[in-house]
């Protein structure tokens, strides 16, 4: 039977892009694994991966039995939460950070403030998006919740794609209409919708020339440049050409985002809260295997920039280096 979708295209932001749908394959479909060992994403449907989330995860079990520690609660003045790394800042005890204008605020809140502040929420305010590591804080029946995912499949796949060790699980409290704009993470991660639906675009690390990553010494590095709510296609032009794949996920989903895989992440507007859990897996030193794949050359690119980055000190000077090398020599 089909069951009538509960949602529709109007809750779905507009942007200049092509997007294919990700493919979505029942558990147990070995065609599963295929698309793991390519490093492609696939939504995995109908699992027990996180039935007890699925199952329990509403705002109002989150509130009674996240614990009472403080979480970190985003803020920003728009609907987009573009990540940036702190360490990368320029301010008193870190001389080679960098002029810039952070776009989000961090803070630390208790969830019933959290709560309400969703609940009160009007247009002007401050938007609000929790994102917590899980951690020894939440309460016993998060804790038997957590240990009831099937970790069995879980495992299986770890084990089965060579991955390192599970390295965090990232709780997502989201409010309707949030947006975590367009990045890559050096991780692999089986993301986990629980409750609410949000819309992953999703975009192959070869596209690395369309999208335009910050530098690597800026605090936005892995994020793009490209603002999809209004792409700058003078500064930008490759964007039209980017090649993207789009799902929806719903509670129960697990979507496999591939190491170096670039995503675009939105809570469906008018669309209530949304809560996620994903599964971040480090990836040790791999042996390089010729022909490199795509995600490796852009390993390469990052420490080829860093290592400049260090010998050449001002950031001013790596363009016309690698420019004088490359032109007419290897171009
Ligand atoms: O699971 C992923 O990789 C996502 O990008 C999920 C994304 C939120 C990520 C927030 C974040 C990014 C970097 C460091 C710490 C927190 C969302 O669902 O909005
Ligand atoms: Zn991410």
């Amino acid at each position: 039977m089909c069951e009538e979708k509960q949602w529709n295209s109007t809750q779905l932001r507009r942007y200049d892009l092509e997007l294919e749908q990700i493919p979505r394959l029942y558990y147990t479909d070995p065609k599963i694994d295929e698309l793991i060992s390519l490093n492609k994403p696939v939504v995995i449907t109908g699992s027990n991966i996180i039935k007890t989330a699925k199952a329990n995860w509403t705002p109002e079990y989150l509130e009674q039995n996240i614990g009472n520690a403080g979480h970190t609660v985003m803020l920003s003045k728009t609907h987009k939460f573009k990540y940036f790394d702190e360490s990368k800042v320029l301010n008193k005890n870190n001389p080679h950070g960098i002029e810039f204008t952070p776009p989000t605020r961090k803070t630390k809140m208790k969830i019933g403030e959290f709560m309400r502040k969703l609940r009160e929420w009007k247009p002007g305010n401050d938007r609000l998006y929790l994102q917590q590591p899980l951690n020894n804080t939440i309460g016993d029946l998060l804790v038997r919740d957590f240990i009831n995912f099937d970790w069995e499949y879980i495992n299986n796949k770890q084990s089965k794609h060579n991955w390192g060790p599970l390295t965090s699980n990232l709780i997502l409290i989201s409010q309707e209409g949030n947006v975590t704009p367009c990045h890559y993470d050096e991780q692999q991660n089986f993301f986990g919708q629980a409750y609410g639906y949000k819309r992953c675009i999703l975009f192959p690390p070869s596209d690395f020339e369309c999208l335009y990553p910050h530098p690597v010494y800026h605090p936005h590095d892995r994020q793009s440049m490209v603002d999809f709510d209004k792409p700058d296609y003078t500064r930008f032009p490759r964007f039209k050409f980017a090649k993207g794949y789009e799902t929806v996920v719903e509670p129960g989903d697990v979507l496999y985002i591939p190491i170096y895989w670039w995503h675009h992440i939105e809570s469906l507007m008018r669309g209530g809260p949304t809560i996620s859990v994903n599964f971040w897996y480090k990836v040790g030193p791999t042996s390089l295997e010729y022909p490199l794949k795509d995600h490796q050359k852009v390993s390469i690119t990052r420490n080829v920039e860093k290592m400049l980055l260090e010998v050449l000190q001002d950031p001013k000077e790596v363009g016309p280096l690698l420019r004088s090398m490359v032109l007419g020599r290897y171009t």
